[in-house]
């Protein structure tokens, strides 16, 4: 009996913390830019990262390579390469989709949830959703909850993103 072809899941967390006022001071205007989601956030601190720290989109490639049995960012990106130095999480999760094809599946869907107490995201979520799918090439939800202002993400240290995604072997 031949085996069925079943979808696969993934999962993954990123965690990244926001730079300290060191990092900013050294920055060009004061202030390290906060890139998430594949957005830039005007006047919001930025994350402390090799690439440019984007935990939703680095959450949502991780989950890709999850599912795919593809490794994990560091086995397909390392951890301190210097051509991911501030390397987009949109070029990441467009490289790990690609990775991901040619290992033979193809991208479902991912969902994401991003866990702190600000940027607000929800206004934004259309804007995310739209430049994350566009990268991944197929869906890409993102939810968004505070922790209540409780542990790491409720100090305003960091944030965290959590993520599953669904990859089909393809025919
Ligand atoms: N960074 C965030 C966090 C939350 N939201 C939105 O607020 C809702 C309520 O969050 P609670 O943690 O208090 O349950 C949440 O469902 C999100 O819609 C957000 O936009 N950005
Ligand atoms: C994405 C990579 C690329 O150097 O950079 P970091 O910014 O360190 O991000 P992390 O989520 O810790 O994943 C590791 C790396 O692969």
């Amino acid at each position: 009996m031949t085996e069925p072809v079943l979808p696969r899941t993934g999962i993954a967390v990123d965690v990244h913390a926001f730079a300290d006022d060191q990092e900013c001071a050294a920055a060009e205007d004061g202030l390290v830019p906060l890139w998430l989601a594949g957005l830039y956030w005007p006047g919001e601190r930025g994350l402390s990262g090799h690439s440019d720290g984007d935990v939703v989109a680095h959450a949502a490639a991780d989950a890709l390579f999850s599912a795919a049995g593809c490794g994990d960012l560091g086995s397909n990106f390392g951890v301190d390469r210097p051509d991911m130095k501030g390397a987009s999480g949109l070029r990441i999760l467009a490289e790990a989709a690609e990775i991901v094809s040619r290992a033979g599946f193809t991208p479902g869907n991912i969902a994401v949830q991003l866990v702190g107490q600000k940027p607000k995201f929800a206004p934004r979520r259309d804007e995310a959703q739209a430049a994350l799918t566009r990268a991944a090439g197929c869906s890409v939800t993102v939810s968004a909850t505070t922790s209540d202002h409780l542990g790491f993400t409720g100090r305003g240290e960091g944030l965290t993103a959590v993520a599953t995604a669904l990859v089909i072997p393809t025919p």
